[in-house]
Formats: structure tokens, sequence, C-alpha cells
């Protein structure tokens, strides 16, 4: 078949000899298809034509025209790998030519259905399952790439071509960053293989460049395949080259530095210890740092307590560390029992009445036991996509305390960086805050300093800077998410006036969720006590919520003064009393014959609602303390098993509950019972 026509004899120069017959030439070709006809023109179009995937033979013809010699060639392919061909050393050309190495490992007609795909370069995986047909895994989905199913000698002619495999099934080509891992049936023999894509993408570290150039301990998180071991190997390179630290790779499987003695030219001037075994990655760990005195480490995935351990004290020795670690997210490291040494360790402590009430939370809460072993961490979340944390320890202590920690979302946007905060309602330092439009379109906010050297979505940054002379609201949340009370008030242009607060005793108000906040009676006490008002919303959604705020912010415009005069009832707060107590009977005392508790209520509403309730020929009780007095309808058949109508129940074990203690006992939740949404009610306080 005729391939390729050349009329300049300079080409020759630029194709390599075949090392199986050396009277052939050897064309590296990147694909045959579709264009089986290539016509090369000039030393440039080869260089353009040409690659280094799939070689094939040339056999030349010549011809005489016009005094020009014209020569033409027709091609077979060659099974050698032909590395002779020279001039073909631009990374895409080198990238090419170890693809063609792991090619090189499947059957001709699968080889040829790869070669044709177009999307040959984003290649990820190869698989072969014995008995099963061959797929092909690209970004865009698997592709099957022979009906033919997989035989012994198919595996066995692969893995002739691989190194050795080692304990964790591993192995790969040598010189390349491949990975070929093996599945093997119960006498040990390979049935299945993976042959995962390994290329040194340089640039890919570029997100992280700022974090880790300093010398901060750096751990990634990702689920398998999503680009971690891609990105360290270029931190590696990074630091390496471009900032000239003494950089050792601790290379469990060889994948960082690729297969073989002499490491793949990705990791740059990084050294690279292998790993005898994978169980003895800890060891090599402490070896290195004994040994080759470097100033940073990098590992890829510690998985073992050992391993984590390992790390730890090497992060005690003041040594840079980038390492990774299977998870979704960094919550997935503080539940795992051999990782959370990694961020800290986690302990869980008994609180003092007056601590838990001041925090307002249980007496029993989990706590990182010591400093993490990174500075900060990031979830990579896909290529163009990475949550940074840039400090660990403040997320972790966020993620045990129950709180969204706040993070740096990382987009790469052809070839811009956009960056936005997540859950960062307050800058402290300084009032200073723009908002940025994130590629969702959610507004958030984010600082100068954090911002400056960045590219920001540049939408609406001046037109929605809010200055307030008051000073901030401080809020306490509770069972309201940050996130969600953020895009109310960001909605309600009151995004530079309000700030969160962990501390009840700080905040000027708290925003609750009803359902949490009326089973927690500590929190109540601890607002009562510091005299700070709460108001609350029947649901999370942002109507309910907004509805919240804007009565919070109404009442603090007026300096909450309203809240002091209790006899000043608020007429909504009658409706929705006597509501309550309508739709309590009708839906839940009378039909299902269970006794409700409503929510506290000042005396004057609740002798409105004692009315109403006799008016059904109900009775009622009141219970609670002195900061969460309230009514129990009682059942009619249960009438006369209860306790006296009046008598005070302050004993009662739902007195204590907290939110996690699904209170409320024998009692139905009226919430969640009727189905209907709540009014939202604003609790005031009680009279003494
Ligand atoms: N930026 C990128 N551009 C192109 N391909 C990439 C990029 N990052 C990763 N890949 C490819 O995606 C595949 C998975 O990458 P990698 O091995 O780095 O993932 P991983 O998270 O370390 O996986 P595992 O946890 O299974 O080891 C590889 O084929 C790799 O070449």
């Amino acid at each position: 078949m005729l391939l390729a026509e050349l009329s300049d004899t300079r080409t020759h120069a630029d194709l390599g000899f075949c090392r199986q017959n050396p009277n052939m030439l050897c064309l590296p070709l990147r694909s045959i298809s579709p264009h089986p006809k290539i016509h090369v023109g000039s030393q440039n179009q080869v260089f353009r034509f040409l690659s280094t995937t799939h070689f094939v033979h040339l056999h030349q013809r010549r011809k005489y025209s016009n005094n020009i010699v014209h020569r033409s060639y027709e091609y077979s392919s060659c099974p050698c790998s032909n590395s002779d061909t020279g001039s073909f050393n631009s990374s895409e050309e080198e990238f090419d030519m170890e693809l063609g190495r792991l090619l090189r490992l499947l059957p001709e007609e699968m080889r040829r259905r790869v070669n044709e795909h177009q999307e040959l370069h984003q290649l990820i995986e190869v698989v072969m399952d014995l008995g099963r047909k061959p797929l092909a895994r690209f970004p865009s989905g698997d592709f099957v790439l022979s009906d033919h199913l997989i035989t012994v000698d198919d595996l066995l002619h692969a893995t002739s071509l691989v190194g050795d495999f080692a304990i964790d099934n591993r192995a790969g080509i040598s010189r390349t960053l491949h990975r070929i891992s093996a599945i093997r049936n119960r006498k040990a023999a390979i049935i299945g293989l993976t042959c995962r894509v390994g290329r040194a993408v340089s640039g890919s570290a570029k997100l992280l460049q700022d974090l880790v150039k300093d010398g901060a301990s750096l751990l990634l998180i990702g689920p398998p395949g999503v680009g971690k071991t891609t990105i360290i190997r270029d931190i590696a390179r990074m630091l390496a080259n471009d900032y000239k630290k003494r950089v050792m790779i601790v290379d469990t499987s060889n994948e960082i530095g690729g297969d073989g003695d002499i490491p793949h030219a990705g990791i740059g001037n990084a050294r690279r210890m292998q790993v005898p075994d994978s169980d003895m990655q800890h060891k090599v760990l402490i070896e290195a740092v004994e040994n080759h005195m470097p100033q940073v480490i990098v590992i890829d995935e510690i998985g073992t307590k050992l391993e984590a351990a390992a790390a730890s004290t090497i992060a005690q020795r003041g040594i840079q560390l980038v390492a990774t670690a299977h998870g979704i997210t960094i919550e997935n490291l503080v539940m795992n029992p051999s990782l959370e040494m990694l961020v800290g360790g986690i302990q869980s402590v008994t609180l003092g009445d007056e601590e838990a009430n001041r925090r307002g939370v249980q007496k029993s809460v989990l706590e990182r036991k010591g400093p993490s072993t990174f500075d900060c961490a990031v979830e990579i979340i896909s290529r163009v996509e990475l949550r940074v944390h840039s400090s660990l320890e403040a997320t972790v202590d966020a993620i045990l305390s129950g709180r969204s920690p706040k993070y740096q979302v990382c987009k790469l946007n052809q070839g811009e960086v956009d960056v936005t905060i997540q859950n960062d309602p307050i800058a402290h330092d300084s009032f200073v805050k723009k908002s940025v439009t994130t590629i969702e379109g959610i507004p958030q906010w984010t600082d100068e300093k954090l911002t400056s050297d960045k590219h920001i979505s540049k939408e609406s940054q001046s037109d929605k800077e809010n200055s307030y002379d008051k000073p901030p609201l401080c809020l306490f949340l509770y069972g309201v998410s940050e996130t969600s009370a953020i895009q109310v008030f960001k909605h309600l242009k009151m995004d530079s006036a309000v700030e969160f607060t962990e501390n009840i005793s700080e905040a000027d108000a708290i925003l609750a969720l009803l359902s949490k906040i009326r089973k927690n009676s500590r929190i109540q006490a601890a607002a009562h006590s510091n005299d700070i008002p709460i108001y609350v919303t029947k649901t999370s959604s942002l109507t309910q919520l907004t509805k919240a705020i804007e009565a919070l912010v109404t009442d603090y415009d007026n300096g909450f003064e309203d809240i002091e005069d209790q006899t000043q009832i608020n007429e909504s707060e009658k409706t929705d009393a006597l509501e309550e107590v309508r739709i309590a009977i009708e839906q839940v005392v009378i039909p299902k014959g269970q006794p409700v508790e409503l929510l506290p209520r000042p005396s004057s509403i609740m002798l409105l609602q004692k009315d109403l309730i006799c008016k059904y020929k109900l009775q009622a009780q009141q219970v609670g303390s002195e900061v969460d007095v309230r009514l129990r309808i009682l059942p009619f058949q249960g009438n006369k098993e209860d306790k006296d109508p009046g008598e005070r129940s302050d004993d009662h074990d739902d007195e204590n509950d907290d939110d996690g203690g699904g209170g409320g006992g024998e009692f139905s939740e009226l919430s969640e019972t009727n189905g209907s949404v709540y009014p939202m009610v604003r609790l005031p306080f009680l009279p003494d």
C-alpha cells in the first residue's frame, strides 16, 4: 500500500533504521487512520505528521522526473520498538513513544482499534480480563476494543513485556510511567490486567504552587484515578527544578518515577528511592530522612497506620512532606482509624457543665488530639478543580465541631485559575471583602490577600461591596448551615454586616433550626443567661431562613429594643401560637390520642393557648424550666393517668435531651406529624 511520498531526500535523516532489519527504514507514525495516505513533502511536514506511537516499515520506490528524485514508500507494520528515530523529542512525542510501548502489550487487532480512536491521547486504561472483551477507558467512557475474548495467550504476551509484579500485584514498563496491575486467581495465575497509562503532565501542580513553595507540608486526597500521582509527580519536579530543593521521592510502586532504575524525566531533578515491598514503605521513609538529607519527601498513597506514623515522624523533623491518600474528603480521613493520625488524631473529651453550656454542645465531644502532620490539604475533585484547605487543623476542628470548614475552590479555566472561598463569611483581619461569583453563579466571599495574585471572575466586584457603620451583627448558628445563612445575607445585601461565632456569649443573636433548638435546653439557658435573643426557622429552606433573618435584622437595626418588653405581644406570634394549638389538636391529639408539647411561649400567650385548648374540651399541662416553659396538650383518654394540669415538670427526661438524643420521648413531635410548615416563629424570653 502506498503510504507516503517523499520528494525531499533530507527527510531520510529523520527516519530510523529498524533494529530487526537494518535495510528497512522504520517510520514512527502517530496513526495511520483515518487517513492511511499520508503525504510527506518536506522535513517540517515529517515532524508534523509523524510521531512515535506506531512503527511501520517503508519500502522505498524511486522515480526520476524532471531531474528530481521522487521517492514513494509502501509500509508494513513493524513489531520493533525503534527509539533510534531520534528527532522526535518534544514532550508530546516522548509521550507518544511511551504510549506505544504500552500498546505493544495488546494483541494486534486491539492495538489497531486503540490507535484509531479519536481520544487516543487521553487514554486512561486498557482492561483485559480472561474470557471477556477488552476495554479501553477514555474520559468519555469505555470503548470495546475487540469482539474477541481475551485468552490466556493474550495475557501471557502482555505480562512477558512488563517487569516483575511486586507484592502489590503491580508492574511497570521500564522508563515509562505506566502501571500494569494484575488480578490473580486463587492459584496465583494472572487472569486480568489493568494497564494504566501514566503521563507526566508538566504544569499540573500549578494550582498548588503557592501552597508548597514555602515549605508547607501538603496532603492530597482523592478517589482512585483522579490524578493524585500525576500532581505529586509534578510537585516533585517543580520543587526540585524551579525551587532547587533536595527532593526525595519514596516511590512505593514506581508510579511517580516510573519503572526501571533510571527515573523518568517527569520527576526532573528529584531523586527517587524504590521500595522493595509495599509493607516496607514506612521503613524506606525513615531511611530516606536518615541517609539522604532531603528537604522534601514525596510519597504516594499513605494507607496504613505504620505509614501514617512514619509520615508524622518525618514532619516532626521539619521536613516538608507531600503525600497522597485515598478518600474523597478530609472527613473521610478523620473517620479512618488508620489515617486519623495524619490530621492530628481524634479523641473524645468530656466537658464540664459550664464549658458545655458556653459552647452550646453536648458534654462529650470529639477533639483533635495534637498538631496535624500536614499544614494544608487538598481534595482533588477533578483534573481541573481542587478544594484547598490552607489550614488542615482548622478544617479538622470545624468538622469535629459540626461546622462546615472553610476552603478555597481552585478551578483551572482555560489556563486561568479561578479562586473562590467557601464558608468564609468573615475576614477577621480586615473587613475589606469582595464578593466574587463562582462558576456556578453562587456569590461567595473572598478577601484581598487571597485573591491578589489570582485571576478572579471580575463580575460585579465593586458594586457588591457594602460598608456599614454599625458593628457587624454577630450570630451564633444552631442547626442552620453557615453557607445558607451567608447566601441569605448576601441576597439581603447584608454581606459585610454579619459575622459568625462559635461562642454563644459573643453572639448578638442566635439563629436556630426549630426542631433542634427546642430539644436543647442548654443552648436556651445559655442564651437566657447571656441575654441573647433566639430566632428560629422551621425548615432550612431559603424562604424560611430569609423570613427569620429578615425579622432578626429588623430587630437588630432597632437595637433589639422590643425584646425587653414582654408585654407587647407580637400580633403574628399570637396567631402562630393559636394556629400551633389548632394543628396539634386536630392533627395529632384527637386523631392519634397522643400528647403534644407546644413551643415555649410568653405566659400571656400561653393563657390564650390554654383558653383555646379548653374550647376543645382538652386539658393542658405546663412543663419545662423557667427558660422554656411551655404547654403540653393531653389527649382525652390519657387525662386521668397524667399529672394534674398545671403541674410543673422540670424533671422530665427530655429536658436534658440534646439534639442528638432523639428527645421528645413519649411525645409526638408536632413538626413531624403534621407535615405542614410552621410559620417562622421567634422564641422570645419568658419573664422570670
Ligand atoms: N492533568 C492530566 N491530564 C491528562 N491526563 C491526566 C492528568 N492527570 C491524570 N491523568 C491521567 O489520569 C489517569 C489517572 O491518574 P493518576 O494515576 O495520577 O491518578 P491517581 O489518583 O494517582 O490514581 P490511583 O489513586 O489509582 O493511583 C492516568 O492515566 C493519568 O495519566
